[in-house]
This record gives C-alpha cells, structure tokens and sequence, in this order.
C-alpha cells in the first residue's frame, strides 16, 4: 500500500462518513474546533504525545482502541479496508475488510510497520511521502493518488485506491481508507482494451493503428528510426464468401487470416484489422521494397493454404499494396492512401499479387474509380447492352448459337470495351449485380428470339464471383421460369481458372445447374495449367479454346502443335470444342482437319445487334430453302 501525501484537499479537517468519524472519535477523544462551515478539524500536533514511543505507551495506545466495541463493529462493517498508522509508520489496527484486502489479520498486522503493505519497490518513495504527510496532514479523498498497490500477504500485489484522514490523536494518526479497485481496474482495462481492439479477430483497430502510425512517423521524422514500409492487405472475393457461406463462415475466415498473418510476422511488426477484409501492417524494420517484398511473399504464402471451414475447404487469397516512409510520403493518411492505390493495382493484375506504389497510380486510380460510378450509372439508368457473336458449326457453316457480350456506351467516355471494365467490376464486386442483369437481358433475348421463331442457344459468360454466389441456380432457375425460356437454349461460360478455383464447390454448382437442363462450357480451356483429375470431374458439356492460341494458327508451327494437343486433348474427354478467335479460311481449314465441332470468329462475323443476328440467322434460313428448292 502506498500512502501518497500529494493528494488534494487543504484542510485539516476529516470530513469522513458517520461510521468512519465516530470511530475516529472513539480514540481522538479530545474536543475538536469546528470550522465556521461546520466541519471538524483535527487539533495541531502535540510534540509531547509524538515524541512517547515507548512499547508500554504503543501497547496502551492498542488497548485504547480496542475498548470501544460498538466503535469497532462499526469499522468492521465500512465498505472499505481502514488501517491506523502512527506517526513511526506502525499500523495500531486495521478493519475487517482490510483484512480481507491485505490477507493479514488485525493480530498479524498491529504492531508492524505499514511498509508491510506497500510494494518493496514502493517502499522509500513511500516512506518520504509518510513524513511529507504528517508534517503537513491533509484530507485526501478517493480517486486522487496515481496507480496504488497494495502487497498481499500471499505476495499479490491487488490494485487499490486510497483516501487518507489525520488524526492528532496519540501524537498524529493516520487513517488510510483503503478500497480494492481490481473489478473497477479490469473494466478499464476491457473498455481500453475494447476501444483499441478489434473484438472478432484481437487485433488492433483502425483508431489504434492510426496511432501508432502517427507515432513511428513522428519517431522516423525525428530520424530516431529508419524508414519503415506500410502494407495493405484485401482478401480476394470475400465478400463471396459471405455470400456463398453465411457470415458466420467469414467471420471464422477473418479470424483465420488474422492468425495466419500474425504467425507470419515478427514481434515488432504491427497487425491492425482496418475493417472488412482489410488488414493493414506497419514493418519498423523494413527499409527497402526488397525487404518488404519478403514480407509480402511470406504473407502471401500463409494465406495461400486453403482454411476449413464449417466443412468447407475454402480457398481465398489476398492483394497487397505496400508504400514505403519517408520514400513515397511522410504523413499517415497520404501513405495509406499510397498503399490503398498499390493494393488496388495489385487486384487488378490478377489478385494473389502485391505491388508497390508507384506516382502513375494515381492517375490510374482515378480512371478506375470513373470506370466504377459512371458502370453503376449505366446498371441504373441504361447504357448497357448485349451484342452477341455467332458460333458456327464447322462442318456446315451453319450458325448454331451466340455468344452474348456486354457492350456499354458512356456519353461522356464513349465506347467501353469489357476487357477495361469486366475487371473493375470484378475488383469492385459490381460484377454480381452485372452479372444479373446480363443472364436477365440473355434469358428477354432468348425469348424474344424464339417468339420470331428463332432457336438460338445462348452462351452467356459467368464470373468466378457468380460462381460463388449462394442464390447462383435459383437466379437462373427464376429467370428461365420467368421468361419461359427452355434451359437448352442457355448456356452458362465459366472459365477454366474460375471453375477450378475451388473444384468441390464449382462441381456442385455447375451440377445443380446441369441438373436445370442448361448447358455448360469451360472457357478459355488450356489456359489455367490444371490438373486434368480435376477438368474431368467438372460436369461441362463442351470446351472452348482461347482465342489466344489461334492467333499464330497456322503460321507458327509451335502455336499449331499447342491447338493440336489442347484439341486432342479434349476429344480425348470426350467433349465437344468450340475455338474461339477464328479470323482466317486457313484456321478454319485447320479446324476441319482436327475434327473441330464449331467455331466463333470474325471471320464468320463479329458480336452483332440482336437485329443484325435476326438479319443473319433469316438469310442463312432463306439460303438454306434456295438450296433445298434447287
Ligand atoms: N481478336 C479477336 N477477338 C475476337 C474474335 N472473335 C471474338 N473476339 C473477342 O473475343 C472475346 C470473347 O469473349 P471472352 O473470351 O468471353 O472474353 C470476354 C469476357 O471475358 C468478358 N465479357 C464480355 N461480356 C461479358 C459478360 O457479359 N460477363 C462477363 N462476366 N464477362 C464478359 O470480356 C471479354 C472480352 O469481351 P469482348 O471485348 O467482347 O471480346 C470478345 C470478342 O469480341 C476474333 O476473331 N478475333
């Protein structure tokens, strides 16, 4: 126990409650003057009784405080511990609760110096404050000392608050009123804790980090550190697993990344959860982008082995963007905001990737943002369409379906090509609403089309996103039943890397839509170098080969070999082939020689206006009849 004399309160007086003051009386029998506000002080010292410090006198001194029973009883049923000490700092008795507190009894204590109570390394500065005080006794009330401990009989230390009376009596008594604040101390230490922390994962908060920014920079400013490297961290498509698995499931997955990255980090390194899927990481030792690149690949790497939950095996990977103090800025929310444009350039190279920050950031940020409010626009108020490219029976050159792609005229930025805009809707995760607003749009068309009498199979592309959405098969159960559309007129284009991002999940998705009657194409096959175990469990009706790889067919021999093996490779699955990106006679020739099953391709046409396609379609019917006529 520390007895701090700098407390406040000048007067001599002890204005103490009933039970407190009547025990005080009981061994303070002299009459006390009464200010003029009626409050009681303590008479001024009598030298005579501090100087009698004889053991018969200390003894008599105890047995006079322990003659008043009800005086006793009294003390023993205050809220708080009480100890007496005189003016040698030796405790003359001590309540009930103080023996609860302290875990000394009363005959334990009587008789021993106060020291007893206070913390050994308190022991001098307590000792001076003890001197400080009965040469200058004040009232102290609750709540004015600083951080006060108490010394337990068992060794504990238990956190206390003191206030203090004074006492003439017996040549100057101290009363110290002493109250364990352990509850009171834990629910500030929860309420602190509550207030910097993040309560799902325990890492720190937003506010916190933002602190200890500030502070790193002040101290890197003040060239007391060297520079140090600030990384943001988004997961890729959370907000899927959300929806695909309830957010029960991406709590547990936060949680896990939150494990995972601080497992993967150093002690001194800082790990703050800014909200959402996004995590933030100072690096005080990290000087250099070659330094912090380790850091992000080590990350990457922890996040990159997939998380079971709720019996899923989930795969989620993460972008980075790291900017580095005092290169790329100085104060804390420009550096922030440098790392949010690097993370952000990192999604759109292909997620699962980190990039520095870079000035020419800022420009393509800006543009992206655009991109993003000017397509919301467009979802809103119209500005988007579907054009769709024919695809082509090889054998017969007869148009056997369409392929729909999204067009979308801006008044202010023209003509948008998808290749710009599909992946700023995929980072923004716009494309869920675009998504549904094309199979709508496909699912009108099919219809529309068939009331003219057209049976077209449409070919409508979906995003690795969509593929993960919960409500994916009802969507377009619901959109088949509402525009009576027959399911073999759909077909639904997901693309290798998409489909065997997470195999199980892609299989049972694309079986229940399978199960719907639409049909379903493995796009851009040959790209995504995956396990054919996998590809031959996807339930696909037919492949689609990457326009890329017709590019050089048949002039590089290299490129013809690769279209070869991937074709072949199909067959042997057992799948039918539609290539993509067919411009000249001689890749269509090729493609008759491989046995290829169809083909879509400029050189039949490019997407066209549903009208175009009408057009099209009738005058290929009206040859057709020319040819059966004769
Ligand atoms: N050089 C060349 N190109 C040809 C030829 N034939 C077709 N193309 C182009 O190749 C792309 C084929 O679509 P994709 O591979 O699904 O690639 C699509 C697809 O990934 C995405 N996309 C388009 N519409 C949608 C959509 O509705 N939903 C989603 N999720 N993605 C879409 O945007 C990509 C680009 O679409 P587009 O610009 O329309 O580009 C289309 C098409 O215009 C050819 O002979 N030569």
């Amino acid at each position: 126990m520390r007895i701090d004399g700098d407390g406040a309160g000048a007067g001599h007086g002890l204005n103490l409650p009933t039970p407190y003051r009547r025990a005080m009386d009981s061994f303070a029998p002299a009459a006390r003057p009464r200010s003029e506000d009626g409050v009681t002080h303590p008479p001024p010292h009598r030298t005579d009784d501090a100087s009698d410090d004889s053991a018969a006198a200390f003894l008599q001194r105890i047995g006079s405080l322990r003659a008043g029973t009800l005086e006793r009883a009294a003390m023993d049923a205050a809220p708080d511990g009480i100890v007496l000490a005189d003016r040698q700092g030796r405790i003359l008795m001590v309540n009930a609760p103080m023996e609860t507190i302290s875990g000394y009894t009363n005959a334990q204590l009587c008789g021993q110096s106060i020291d007893l109570l206070v913390p050994v390394h308190a022991r001098p500065e307590h000792g001076q404050h003890m001197q400080r005080y009965h040469q200058s006794p004040s009232r102290r009330p609750m709540g004015m000392g600083r951080d006060l401990w108490l010394q337990r009989r068992d060794g504990s230390q238990v956190p206390v608050d003191i206030a203090l009376g004074h006492s003439s009596a017996h040549g100057g008594t101290v009363v110290a009123f002493v109250r364990d604040v352990s509850d009171l101390r834990r629910l500030e230490a929860r309420m602190h804790y509550q207030a910097t922390h993040d309560t799902l994962t325990g890492l720190l908060n937003r506010w916190k980090f933002g602190q200890r920014l500030e502070q790193a920079i002040a101290e890197q400013a003040a060239a007391q550190s060297p520079p140090f490297a600030l990384l943001l961290l988004d997961l890729d498509d959370f907000k899927a697993i959300n929806d695909g698995y309830g957010h029960a499931a991406g709590d547990q997955v936060l949680q896990e990344v939150a494990r995972r990255l601080r497992g993967a980090l150093g002690t001194g390194d800082i790990l703050a959860r800014l909200g959402g899927d996004e995590f933030t990481v100072l690096l005080p030792g990290v000087a250099c982008a070659t330094q912090a690149e380790c850091v992000a690949a080590r990350l990457m790497q922890a996040l990159c082995v997939p998380c079971r939950v709720q019996g899923f095996e989930l795969n989620f990977g993460a972008s980075m963007g790291i900017a580095l103090c005092p290169q790329d800025a100085g104060d804390a929310a420009t550096l922030l905001r440098y790392a949010d444009m690097a993370m952000y350039h990192a999604k759109h190279r292909g997620r699962a990737n980190f990039a520095f920050y870079a000035p020419s950031m800022g420009r393509k940020m800006a543009e992206k943002i655009q991109l993003h409010d000017r397509l919301k626009l467009a979802l809103a108020y119209g500005g988007l369409t579907l054009h769709y490219q024919p695809q082509v029976e090889v054998a017969t050159n007869r148009m056997v379906g369409v392929e729909a792609l999204l067009r979308w005229h801006d008044p202010q930025l023209g003509e948008v090509s998808p290749e710009r805009f599909v992946p700023v809707a995929e980072a923004t995760g716009l494309i869920l609403e675009l998504g549904a607003w094309v199979m709508a749009a496909a699912c009108r068309q099919i219809a529309a089309w068939e009331r003219q009498g057209m049976r077209l199979r449409v070919a409508v592309n979906l995003s690795a996103q969509q593929l993960r959405q919960t409500d994916l098969v009802e969507q377009v159960a619901r959109n088949l039943r509402t525009h009576h559309v027959p399911p073999e007129l759909l077909e639904l284009e997901v693309t290798e890397s998409e489909a065997l991002a997470d195999p199980e999940q892609a299989c049972q998705v694309l079986n229940e839509l399978r199960a719907l009657g639409v049909a379903v194409a493995l796009d851009d096959f040959g790209t995504g170098h995956s396990s054919l175990a996998y590809l031959k469990r996807l339930p696909v009706s037919h492949i689609k080969v990457d326009r890329e790889f017709m590019r050089n067919v048949p002039a590089s021999g290299g490129d013809t070999t690769l279209v070869r093996a991937v074709v072949a490779l199909a067959h042997t699955m057992g799948l039918r082939v539609v290539v993509e990106g067919v411009e000249t006679r001689e890749q269509l020739q090729f493609l008759r020689e491989m046995q290829c099953a169809c083909y879509q391709g400029w050189l039949f046409a490019k997407a066209l206006s549903p009208d175009d396609v009408a057009l099209l379609y009738a005058a290929a019917a009206d040859a057709a009849a020319e040819g059966a006529l004769g």
